[in-house]
């Protein structure tokens, strides 16, 4: 069995369990579903840099990328460099990462926050919506057509915006409809971890004009970001090019300012 699948059914499982004990109610009380949303997409639209920084302290690939630092300092640092959007891990057992932090990240920042998490239910993006999120991720290749369909109406229905997560074309073919606001090749295959730009170099021209095109993962570099531009990307999700450095905010501040 690949690590997706590992994760996706202890992410099932979790979802059970955090049915039984928070009722849906309690998340529609949260004072953040009367919060108006910022979107991403348009942010990303106006902007040269496009960079959406992830606060990400571990990852299955990588065992540990930064602990020295709290959310709260890493999301502002990436504000104050001029990120379009922010990007938080939700998952604790793989990336280290929580609902808590999303909530904390929500209360520093005024940029567009992505919940970065492994979404299999409506439970999820409703947990996103009452812990401040803008946006949520779904991952085609862990989702059917169907699910990818019902699960962006319902984020829509909540004023969330959806960014579509895709690793090659038969994922792409499968997912693209009207709810879905940007796409995003990664350029990590989550099954075997391989690394490369050719993935969103490939894909770029099958991706309709109407979505926002994101490349995500193994950007390290300006380089990267100037030989993407040219393939219509607007976006880039980078998280342990600055995670791993003693200090993500500076990290995140030199390399925007560079683009
Ligand atoms: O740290 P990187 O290589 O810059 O990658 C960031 C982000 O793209 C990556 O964390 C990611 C992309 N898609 C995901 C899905 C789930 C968890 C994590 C991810």
């Amino acid at each position: 069995m690949n690590i997706l699948d590992k994760i996706i059914i202890d992410k099932k499982r979790e979802v059970i369990l955090k049915k039984s004990i928070i009722p849906i109610t309690q998340l529609e009380a949260s004072i953040f579903f009367e919060k108006k949303t910022i979107s991403l997409s348009k942010s990303l639209k106006n902007s040269t840099s496009g960079i959406i920084a992830e606060h990400k302290r571990r990852s299955p690939s990588k065992a540990e990328i930064n602990y020295s630092f709290t959310v709260e300092e890493v999301v502002k640092g990436y504000e104050e460099a001029g990120a379009c959007g922010i990007s938080v891990l939700t998952d604790g057992k793989y990336f280290g990462g929580s609902l808590d932090d999303l909530l904390l990240a929500r209360a520093t920042v005024n940029v567009p926050l992505l919940r970065k998490e492994f979404i299999v239910d409506e439970y999820q993006i409703l947990e996103a919506k009452a812990h401040g999120a803008d946006l949520i991720l779904l991952i085609a290749a862990v989702l059917t057509r169907e699910e990818i369909k019902s699960l962006s109406e319902f984020a829509k229905s909540l004023n969330l915006e959806v960014l579509l997560e895709v690793h090659n074309q038969e994922e792409l073919e499968k997912s693209i409809m009207p709810t879905l606001d940007m796409i995003g090749v990664n350029n990590r295959n989550l099954k075997t971890f391989e690394v490369s730009l050719d993935f969103s170099k490939q894909l770029a021209a099958q991706i309709p004009d109407d979505f926002v095109k994101v490349s995500e993962s193994g950007i390290s570099s300006i380089e990267a970001i100037t030989e993407l531009k040219p393939y219509g990307y607007k976006g880039f999700l980078i998280g342990e090019n600055f995670m791993k450095t003693d200090n993500a905010g500076k990290a995140a501040k030199e390399f925007i300012s560079k683009i």
